[in-house]
């Protein structure tokens, strides 16, 4: 965004610092297209007029409550703005009907309690101050007044504040919606318990958050016609599955891990676990505890969760049993066997493990092995048993123990769904969406190349609703506005999504041809991509891509696409597991159709992305 505004000898500005972002200062002297700054503290920098930005002299002391308030819209003064606010300790502040929320990492208890839900129930937007519950009143009542479903987006980077948000959201709405708790729990109340459970197999310590969300969340409020809570629904999306078998120093892996090795002993004894220090999935990193956070206590807390929520303890049992028999699984190594590239169980720590896992997942210890170790080819004339090496083992006991854990998250979400219960007659919703924002990293791959497909997405409805909306509006009613300049992400999102010939097309494509590789996918990329201005081919790589997002540019390592692409199990494992004498885990491999088994059907969790988040059951997203 640009200001149009002279800056001449003596006007007050801002300009760019290394350490602090932006410093203010005073011009000194202009020459040509360069200006002397003399800074606020006290150093002297040369910068290029079209780098330097007016500042407010007039802009009250305590910041304004309304971004749309300030006399110059550009970064410099939106920062200060919220910086000035936040030192005030108000956390939130408004840009026209977005809402703005600062992180404030201490409890604010003050801001949430009953009292202030009685003040921002029914308040006209904007009268109170800024405030998350004005957010959610607002849709609350578009929704009675004009019987139109809405979703609330909460979006920021990781540890930004999206599920606290996300829960003080849902509280609110409870208030607004509830029923009394006469005839046992709410749904509300079910919602907000089901969380415990959520995290517990689903949020980890990453570098930025202790608690981080490793997948995005859309919950549904569903109400009756007389705007009553009368059901909800969770979606879950893009659980990150690495993380399983994969943790880097010092993020953890998924806390029930840590929590179930803390558990009572009995339990300890049944699942024959030891410390999270002897487990491979778990010592990759020395990140074992974490401050302030007992995990025996929260092994307790969870399963009483589990109780809250309608999970049997026949069920509880099952869960934890599996979660062990990851951890063994985790611990089967092989080495090299007799055969030319075979593998073998690596020494009676080995043994051991696969026993354990074996017993646990209830199938068969020689089957589970022959699952790791080989596979089964069909030729015209007979089937053969194909050994692995062992890195390939490795890979397929990797591929498994991702594959159990992402059914069974899948199952407990199920679950809380189920037992919340769907008004299935709802005709009004209120979605919250807690989606991952913008992702850059060192190494970037296919989970960063769907969250940042999924933003481009974001911030294309963004570009739709409220700039061109409101300009439309300003129009109208003939109003003097000054034209706010934003990018048109279209041709991004063509990039990515278009049918054919887009990025997940070409990529879908790639994952049907057995012969595929990622060095065909990515030479498939540059030919097609050449000229496209928001595709660029790395000069010293050659099978990375970088794509020109609206947030920037990030370079895509391509190696694991097609493998992360294919939402496909190794047919052995399959056949294992579904015959498991545990009901439960035979439950979280149903028998494939005929059809979809044959290995060139696969399903594409790129394409699964070009869903629209609102779907099935959203009757009229807002
Ligand atoms: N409104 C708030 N009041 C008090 N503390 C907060 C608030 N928002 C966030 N926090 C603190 O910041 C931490 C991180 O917030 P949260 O887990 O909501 O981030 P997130 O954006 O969901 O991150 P991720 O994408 O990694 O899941 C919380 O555990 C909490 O300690």
């Amino acid at each position: 965004m640009s200001t149009a505004v002279n800056i001449i000898v003596g006007s007050h500005v801002w300009v760019e610092d290394t350490a602090q972002a932006w410093v203010d200062g005073q011009v000194t002297k202009i020459k040509g297209k360069e200006a002397e700054i003399q800074t606020a503290d006290g150093k002297t920098v040369v910068a290029n007029l079209s780098k330097i930005y007016p500042k407010d002299m007039e802009a009250p002391a305590g910041g304004v409550d309304d971004m749309t308030k300030l006399s110059y819209l550009h970064e410099p003064g939106v920062l200060q703005n919220l910086r000035t606010r936040y030192e005030l300790n108000e956390i939130y502040t408004y840009t026209g009907n977005i809402l703005i929320a600062i992180n404030p990492f201490q409890k604010l208890p003050h801001l949430y309690d009953t009292h202030m839900m009685q003040q921002y129930k029914g308040a006209p937007f904007g009268e109170l101050s800024p405030h998350v519950f004005a957010i959610a009143d607002t849709s609350y009542r578009a929704m009675i007044n004009e019987g139109k479903s809405n979703s609330i987006l909460v979006s920021g980077e990781s540890g930004a504040g999206k599920t606290e948000t996300t829960k003080m959201l849902m509280r609110f709405l409870a208030y607004l919606g509830g029923r009394k708790a006469t005839e046992g729990r709410t749904v509300e109340q079910q919602v907000l318990e089901s969380n415990p459970v959520l995290e517990a197999f689903g949020n980890a310590k990453t570098v930025r958050n202790n608690n981080s969300s490793r997948f995005g969340k859309f919950v549904e409020i569903q109400f009756d016609k007389h705007g009553r809570i009368s059901g909800a629904a969770i979606r879950t999306y893009l659980l990150e599955r690495s993380r399983v078998c994969q943790v880097n120093d010092p993020e953890r892996n998924y806390h029930c891990f840590y929590l179930l090795c803390a558990a009572p002993p009995e339990e300890i004894e049944k699942y024959k676990l030891g410390s999270p220090q002897s487990f491979h999935y778990l010592n990759q990193s020395k990140c074992f505890e974490l401050v302030g956070v007992n995990d025996g206590s929260e092994y307790l807390a969870t399963r009483r969760a589990m109780d809250i929520v309608g999970i049997s303890k026949k069920e509880q049992e099952a869960i934890f049993r599996v979660t062990a028999a990851i951890l063994h699984l985790g611990n089967i190594a092989f080495t090299k066997g007799k055969e030319v590239d075979s593998s073998v169980l690596k020494d009676d720590k080995a043994k051991f493990h696969l026993k354990m896992a074996a017993e646990l997942l209830m199938c068969d210890p020689v089957g589970l092995q022959d699952a790791l170790c080989k596979r089964v080819m069909i030729t015209p004339e007979e089937v053969i048993k194909r050994p692995l090496d062992p890195l390939s083992a490795s890979f397929s006991r990797d591929g498994l123990a991702k594959t159990i854990y992402c059914r069974l998250f899948d199952w407990l979400v199920n679950k809380i769904n189920v037992s919340i219960g769907q008004d299935a007659t709802s005709k009004c919703l209120i979605g919250v969406l807690d989606i991952y924002g913008f992702e850059s990293f060192k190494n970037n791959s296919f989970e960063q190349f769907c969250i940042n497909f999924t933003n481009e997405k974001l911030q294309q409805h963004f570009n739709q609703h409220v700039f061109k909306a409101e300009q439309e509006e300003y129009k109208k009613e003939a109003i003097n506005w000054s034209y706010i300049e934003f990018v048109d992400n279209q041709d991004v999102l063509d990039l990515l999504e278009k049918k054919p010939g887009g990025i997940i097309a070409l990529l879908d494509e790639a994952c049907m041809f057995p012969k595929s590789t990622h060095e065909t996918f990515s030479n498939k990329l540059y030919q097609t991509f050449k000229n496209h201005k928001r595709f660029i081919k790395p000069k010293l790589s050659r099978t990375d891509f970088t794509i020109a997002h609206y947030a920037g540019e990030v370079q895509y390592q391509s190696d694991q696409f097609l493998d992360k692409n294919k939402d496909y199990v190794v047919p052995e494992h399959q056949d294992l597991l579904s015959v498991s004498k545990c009901s439960f885990v035979a439950g979280l491999f149903p028998p494939v159709a005929e059809e979809s088994s044959k290995s060139s059907k696969f399903s594409s969790i790129g394409s699964r992305f070009k869903v629209p988040f609102i779907s099935n059951g959203c009757k009229n997203p807002g």
